[in-house]
């Protein structure tokens, strides 16, 4: 079952470009990503599905309902994290989360408690004595209180240092884990190939991609080292699919993209000192999609 359809959405801001025929739907229980560079089009997309903004056309479904007309009980089942945190700056960090958990109609006291001291956010402290990531950790504890179905995270990670990253991961694993759906834009695509299942992407308003990440990695080059016992020639490797040859004494690189058996077959009959195959990351694989759409 899908828990979001995004069907043809186009937001335009006056005359100028917000997104344009987007369409992608996410199904039950995935960890799903929205990657683009800035300026792309990711908050512009989750701001549409939050009725935050409407769209000029198109629709969007969660759970079955109208994103427009049945956004209030839409908005009940849904952890948002927008990109930015404004709050009152006087409020305390745990009346602040008290007042956000009293519109879900559920005791959220102990989860306060629980995840407050999983991200290590002292609850006591006003909102105005907080750093960039403190208040980031507030915006992540006020998505989560009420153990939403659906989480939306536009850009969750910045101001997070490593090892707090690590376990906001982990947290949203867990939540992933007992059933909840996650949706999570970001432009730092190593994050995105930790956490999710499968991505779109997006450029200039569009979607020119929806992919398994495995199937991104697997329909793309591998990278090639090979090193000889003897100095070899670039001219060693002209097989179909070979590219970017460069030759360092007994050492040869190259990007493979054809049969991994003509591939092992011509290795088999060299002398080799050793022999790197890897997949390339999805850094490397996204500017490949964005090269090859230019
Ligand atoms: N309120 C607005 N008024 C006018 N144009 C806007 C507005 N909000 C977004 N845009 C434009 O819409 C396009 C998409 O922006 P959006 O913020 O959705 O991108 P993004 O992928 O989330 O990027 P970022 O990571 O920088 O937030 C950009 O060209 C942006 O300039």
């Amino acid at each position: 079952m899908n828990v979001i359809e995004i069907r043809n959405l186009t937001k335009t801001y006056g005359s100028s470009r917000g997104i344009e025929d987007v369409s992608f739907s996410v199904e039950q229980g995935e960890i799903f990503g929205f990657i683009g560079p800035n300026g792309a089009g990711k908050s512009t997309t989750l701001r549409s599905m939050l009725s935050i903004i409407y769209p000029t056309s198109g629709s969007v479904s969660i759970f079955g309902m109208d994103a427009v007309k049945q956004s209030a009980e839409i908005k009940k089942q849904i952890g948002y994290l927008p990109s930015e945190v404004f709050y009152y700056d006087n409020m305390r960090v745990k009346d602040l989360l008290h007042y956000s958990a009293s519109f879900y109609k559920k005791g959220c006291r102990e989860r306060i408690q629980q995840l407050a001291e999983r991200m290590n956010l002292d609850l006591n402290k006003k909102i105005d004595d907080l750093s960039y990531g403190n208040r980031k950790k507030v915006g992540i504890v006020q998505g989560l209180l009420h153990e939403p179905k659906l989480i939306i995270l536009d850009e969750p990670t910045g101001g997070l240092d490593p090892l707090m990253q690590q376990t906001f991961f982990d947290l949203l694993k867990e939540e992933n884990e007992k059933g909840a759906t996650i949706l999570f834009s970001s432009h730092i695509l190593s994050e995105v190939q930790k956490m999710c299942d499968r991505v779109a992407i997006i450029k200039e308003g569009r979607i020119i991609a929806v992919e398994k990440i495995s199937t991104l990695q697997e329909n793309n080059h591998k990278k090639v080292r090979v090193e000889t016992l003897m100095p070899v020639e670039a001219g060693e490797f002209q097989l179909s699919g070979v590219a970017n040859v460069t030759v360092e004494e007994n050492v040869i690189h190259f990007l493979y993209s054809g049969d991994i058996n003509v591939l092992l077959n011509k290795l088999a009959g060299m002398n080799l000192a050793n022999v790197w195959i890897e997949e390339p990351d999805l850094e490397e694989i996204f500017l490949h999609y964005y090269e090859k759409e230019a």
